[in-house]
């Protein structure tokens, strides 16, 4: 096992990462603050890991929340599910709500603890390889909005992020490569060398071998933990997790959530995110092969919904978190292991990148 910190004061926390790691029930009940505790996942991860989790935790009153499985379910009805749960069942400020699932489950149980009873602790069970090296650390949490993705939220950081990485034996193909466009990122943004060990463990990545998929989770969680101790609340640097989410939030929002996957989105984001860094006249045509390269060997799209107009991605982009000022802002390239921030990007630019990828859309997924 591997222990990783996330270093924010008194709010300080661990990632442990490790093969078969609930099998040691204490890493989980440590965090636990009373007897009461209520675990959240979803009709696709009960039936595989929700005993295991149960049979850990024997001494305590437990509550079972079930949510249905989807991105398009992340929202204000199914968040109110847990609040029901909790209320029923009379928990109170001391309760730990668990989030065991992949990223939507993560997201709205953290939502939920950050504001039940104006907020109590939880704990982070990651169940995907996305979850694993980015969701389930860093604190944000949150609901999707017809109008724009993850529009509706707050900042509450876990009390421990619990990573078995045998949990991700089970995971669908489409689900390995949509994990994997987070990996990518965190190469892409600041680690050109665990982006060459990406291009040449690529394959054994994808075939789920396992010392390698532990190497890429720990690594990616490093990233992460350093950026966000400092800046939690993405004043600065933050945003630089962000690479290809501009784009990649649009498409999930104009193709309705859930149709693209969340890694896919982010996927083709980061090859425009690449083109228009190569129009800024910072990365060159073989910078942009690379890109490309990289994310079709994970089985990623690299290009634009082919049913989508630059005015649909422009008129999703302007509501984009990041804007302040009324200027979009972007998280570019300017070179391959170095993401910058940048409001500079004229708009006839933007539009030709946008068109081009367009043209060579990819068809509807789901
Ligand atoms: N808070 C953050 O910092 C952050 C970071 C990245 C992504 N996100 C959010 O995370 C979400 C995407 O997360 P995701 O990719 O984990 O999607 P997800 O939570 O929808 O999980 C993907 C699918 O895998 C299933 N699944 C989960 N674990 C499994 C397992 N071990 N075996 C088999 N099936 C399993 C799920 O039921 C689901 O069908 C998006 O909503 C995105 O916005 C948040
Ligand atoms: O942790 C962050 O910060 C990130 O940006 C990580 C992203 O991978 C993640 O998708 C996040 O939820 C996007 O944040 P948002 O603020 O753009 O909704
Ligand atoms: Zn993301």
């Amino acid at each position: 096992m591997q222990t990783l910190h996330v270093e924010l004061g008194d709010r300080s926390y661990p990632i442990h990462i490790g093969a078969d790691l609930l099998q040691n029930t204490k890493l989980l009940t440590a965090h636990i603050k009373s007897r009461q505790v209520c675990i959240v996942t979803n009709d696709t991860v009960a039936p595989l890991y929700l005993p295991a989790i149960q049979s850990a935790l024997t001494e305590y009153d437990v509550s079972v929340v079930i949510l249905p499985d989807g991105e398009a379910h992340k929202h204000w009805q199914t968040l109110n599910r847990i609040f029901d749960q909790l209320l029923a069942d009379r928990h109170n400020r001391n309760t730990t709500l668990v989030a065991l699932g992949g990223g939507v489950v993560g997201d709205m149980t953290g939502f939920a603890a950050a504001s039940y009873q104006r907020s109590v602790n939880f704990i982070q069970i990651p169940t995907t390889l996305l979850s694993q090296v980015d969701s389930s650390v860093g604190g944000k949490t949150g609901i999707n909005h017809p109008l724009g993705k993850n529009m509706i939220g707050a900042f509450h950081q876990p009390k421990a992020v619990l990573i078995d990485t045998l949990m991700l034996t089970s995971l669908p193909a489409r689900e390995v490569s949509a994990g994997l466009a987070e990996v990518i990122k965190y190469g892409l943004l600041g680690d050109a060398e665990f982006l060459t060990w990406l291009t040449d463990h690529m394959d054994r990545l994808m075939a789920l071998e396992h010392s390698d998929l532990a190497y890429a989770i720990a690594r990616s969680c490093e990233t992460k933990a350093r950026i966000v101790a400092a800046d939690e609340r993405e004043g600065g640097m933050r945003a630089l997790l962000n690479l290809g989410h501009t784009f990649g939030h649009a498409i999930e929002t104009q193709m309705g959530y859930g149709t693209w996957l969340h890694g896919e989105a982010v996927g083709a984001g980061m090859a425009i995110a690449a083109e228009l860094s190569q129009a800024m006249g910072w990365l060159s045509s073989r910078d942009v092969t690379q890109v490309r390269d990289i994310l079709q060997r994970a089985a990623l799209p690299v290009d634009a919904p082919d049913t989508m107009t630059v005015d649909q991605f422009i008129g999703h982009m302007q509501v984009d978190k990041k804007v302040l000022t009324g200027r979009m802002r972007f998280v570019l390239l300017r070179a391959l292991g170095q993401a910058v921030i940048t409001e500079d990007v004229p708009d006839a630019m933007l539009r030709e990148v946008l068109a081009n990828s367009i043209a060579r859309g990819v068809a509807g997924r789901r």
